[in-house]
């Protein structure tokens, strides 16, 4: 059998509808139409052809990644493309670029950050792209920590001025995208000093370079700052150094929302929180976790196709070898990563519908909801990169020799993706910002203070810890309320169980640092626990098409019982679950991963991705690997010529070398 016969074989053992299923992916209708409008218009574009980026050097990358944008533009205009179809055009285009940062972060900033007449001044510029902006948080001493930021802002009364000034290596911007080689304006974060006091971080919008001739603005020094791991990946991108010799900007382009500076350089507070500043951040973690479920997604379709096509041992009396999908252990690694693709998607429209929430509850001058969006986006931003990260060198290992293959598509696919872990919060330092907020709501429930949203099975803690799990069978593991009850629980203990020890210190700081590993475990739990219970969650909605809502029940128990087992330790320690309960879990899982073995390639197809989109041989639609891997080496630069540059000067003298040792 052909590799393209193998999976019509396969499609033919679908047990439910995958165009329903498309639908349920996209989100909508109307999301899947236009999602899938844009990826054949990128497809079909030669424009956007991807092939041979790996092999580009790093200038002819870059340029081809600017015309790439400006080409994208092109279209976005004369197709009169709304901002949701251009998107939809940047995600499937699947080259980062300078205008991710100006459209994610720089745009978002001035609509979060900016008084309603900086807002006037400044988007229709942006939004005309007649001045192209970057996000200059990040400094070359410091990241992590934005309190220890040492740009200054120093307001000038005689002038009307803030003075934007870099006083040491440390303080040189250092990371931000965009910034290297275009930008013209940044958002960039500096320490405000008026009247010789500090009064924190505030973004301040910053013109780096001419709209002439793209020089910098006398007093910037500006560059990129090198290549970042992998070829091709995230080298598409200008991150960029900037430091700052005394530059004068107008007073009117301190972000004002939060603090404003009065012409006698007074700071007056708005009624809004302090942390809005940090607002930006919350918007791109919420559009970060998103992005998560599609490039594992990517990386399960090309791993799922390819472990269907694949063939290894096994053959009787002369038959076929066994398809490598029909594994038990490549489907306990392969399935739950499936799943979890599902899981991801789920959690990142929950996520998209609690980000829009506090944005319009914001607008009404409601923050309530704040700490607990921030801890939401922090930690689900956390959970899904780091899962994903490790997901797609997983689908690397699963397919075997040719997965380490560009033609794989995994390895750049694993280069780009990686940093996502990294930016936009390091994931471990984003953890401890979710268990700030768990300790801190489970000190307020002696004072009567009722948890909301996610932290509201905390307030049911008593019964938590006390619950005993009712599982006597493997097929009560089928049953929402069981899981649920078990993922509360032992989220709710670990939560507890820390709070218990943090509580034996004097110094509640000194107790955080102590116990910091611990209380990220908590964290994860947690978070963990939102992604099972939106899951769970999704299945009560009225899903339209046949076997679609059955075939989400299996990813959904996969996702939670893989995690049980995967974290065994956990609801062992925590006594939520008995071992026999885990062995249960355990058969169950095996038993789920037979039901999901004959759906398993439709349930890739309903991701809808083309294979331009795939960018990998093994991940084909039609299954064709053999042939088309082959032809692809063949377009290897090494292979133009048979004999290899560097024959005549280094391999034939060392074997003429040879020869004449031999005769001696
Ligand atoms: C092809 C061409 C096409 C053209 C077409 C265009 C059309 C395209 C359309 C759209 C494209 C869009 C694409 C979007 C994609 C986006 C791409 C993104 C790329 C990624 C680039 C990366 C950027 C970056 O990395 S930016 C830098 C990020 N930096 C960080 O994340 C720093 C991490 N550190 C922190 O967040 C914090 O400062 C901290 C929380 C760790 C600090 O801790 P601490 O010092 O304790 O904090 P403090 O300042 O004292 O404040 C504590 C209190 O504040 C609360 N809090 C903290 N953070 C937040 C927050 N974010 N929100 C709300 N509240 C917050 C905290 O809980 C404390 O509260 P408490 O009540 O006092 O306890
Ligand atoms: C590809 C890429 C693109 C980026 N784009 C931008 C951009 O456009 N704009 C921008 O401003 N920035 C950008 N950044 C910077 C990015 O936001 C920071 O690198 C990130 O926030 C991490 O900060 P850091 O580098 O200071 O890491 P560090 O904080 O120095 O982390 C180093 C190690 O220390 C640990 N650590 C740090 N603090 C603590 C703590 N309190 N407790 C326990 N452990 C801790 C971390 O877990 C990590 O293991 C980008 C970075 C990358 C890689």
């Amino acid at each position: 059998m052909k590799g393209v016969d193998h999976l019509a074989h396969e499609r033919n053992k679908t047990e439910f509808d995958v165009d329903a299923m498309k639908i349920v992916w996209a989100g909508s209708r109307h999301a899947f139409e236009l999602s899938d409008r844009m990826a054949r218009l990128v497809a079909s574009d030669p424009a956007f052809q991807k092939d041979g980026r790996i092999r580009l050097g790093r200038k002819e990358l870059f340029k081809n990644t600017l015309r790439k944008a400006a080409h994208a533009w092109k279209r976005i205009l004369e197709l009169h493309l709304t901002e949701e179809e251009a998107g939809w055009l940047r995600n499937f285009v699947d080259e980062p670029s300078f205008t991710d940062l100006h459209w994610g972060m720089f745009v978002p900033a001035i609509k979060g950050q900016g008084t309603d007449e900086q807002q006037q001044k400044w988007l229709p510029l942006a939004y005309k792209m007649q001045i192209i902006g970057s996000y200059a948080q990040t400094e070359l001493g410091h990241g992590s920590n934005v309190q220890g930021l040492e740009t200054t802002a120093t307001f000038d009364p005689e002038t009307d001025e803030f003075v934007i000034h870099s006083p040491t290596l440390t303080s040189s911007k250092w990371w931000p995208g965009g910034l290297g080689k275009v930008s013209t304006h940044a958002i960039v974060y500096a320490r405000l000093i008026t009247n010789g006091q500090e009064h924190g971080v505030h973004g301040f919008i910053v013109q780096l370079r001419s709209l002439d001739d793209h020089m910098p603005i006398p007093g910037i020094t500006i560059g990129d700052i090198g290549m970042k791991f992998g070829n091709g990946a995230y080298n598409t991108m200008d991150n960029g150094v900037l430091t700052f010799d005394h530059i004068r900007i107008p007073r009117n382009q301190m972000l004002m929302r939060v603090l404003q500076v009065t012409r006698e350089g007074k700071c007056v507070k708005s009624n809004v929180p302090r942390q809005l500043i940090y607002g930006t951040m919350v918007f791109v973690r919420q559009t970060i976790v998103a992005d998560a479920s599609t490039a594992l997604a990517r990386a399960v379709c090309i791993a799922t196709r390819y472990s269907a096509v694949r063939r290894q041992f096994g053959s009787q009396d002369g038959g076929m070898e066994t398809q490598v999908i029909d594994y038990k252990t490549q489907q306990s690694r392969l399935f739950p990563l499936l799943a979890s693709a599902y899981a991801f998607r789920f959690v990142g429209e929950w996520l998209k519908w609690l980000y829009t929430d506090v944005t319009q509850r914001l607008q009404a001058n409601d923050f309530s909801i704040l700490p607990e969006a921030h801890a939401c986006t922090a930690g689900l931003k956390s959970l899904t990169t780091t899962a994903t990260a490790d997901a797609i060198e997983e689908c690397r290992k699963l397919c075997g020799g040719h997965g380490y293959l560009c033609a794989s598509g995994l390895p750049e696919l694993f280069a780009v993706y990686v940093p996502a872990c990294t930016y936009e919060g390091d994931n471990v330092v984003l953890l401890l910002q979710v268990a700030r907020f768990l300790m801190k709501t489970v000190s307020q429930l002696g004072s009567g203070k009722k948890p909301v949203g996610t932290t509201a099975y905390l307030g049911r803690v008593q019964d938590l810890l006390q619950c005993c799990c009712d599982v006597q069978t493997a097929e009560d593991w089928l049953k929402p309320s069981v899981v649920l009850e078990a993922f509360e629980a032992r989220s709710a203990r670990m939560c507890v169980a820390r709070a218990q020890n943090l509580s034996k210190f004097e110094n509640p700081e000194d107790g955080f640092a102590e116990l910091s590993a611990d209380l990220v475990e908590a964290s994860v739990a947690h978070c963990q626990l939102i992604v099972v219970s939106k899951f769970i969650d999704k299945l009560q909605q009225d899903i339209p098409g046949k076997g679609v809502n059955r075939q989400l029940q299996n990813l959904c128990y996969i996702y939670a019982l893989n995690l049980l087992h995967k974290y065994l330790g956990d609801f062992l320690s925590t006594g939520c679950i008995t071992p026999k309960q885990a062995s249960l879990a355990n058969d169950q899982l095996r038993s789920l991963y037979s039901q999901i073995r004959p759906n398993a390639i439709a349930l890739v197809d309903a991701f809808n991705y083309t294979d331009h989109y795939l960018g990998s041989v093994l991940g084909r639609y039609d299954g064709n690997v053999y042939p088309k891997l082959y032809e692809e080496a063949w377009k290897d630069p090494l292979n133009d010529s048979v004999v290899p540059d560097g024959y005549h000067e280094y391999i034939h003298p060392m074997l003429k070398q040879q020869l004449r040792n031999a005769r001696l």
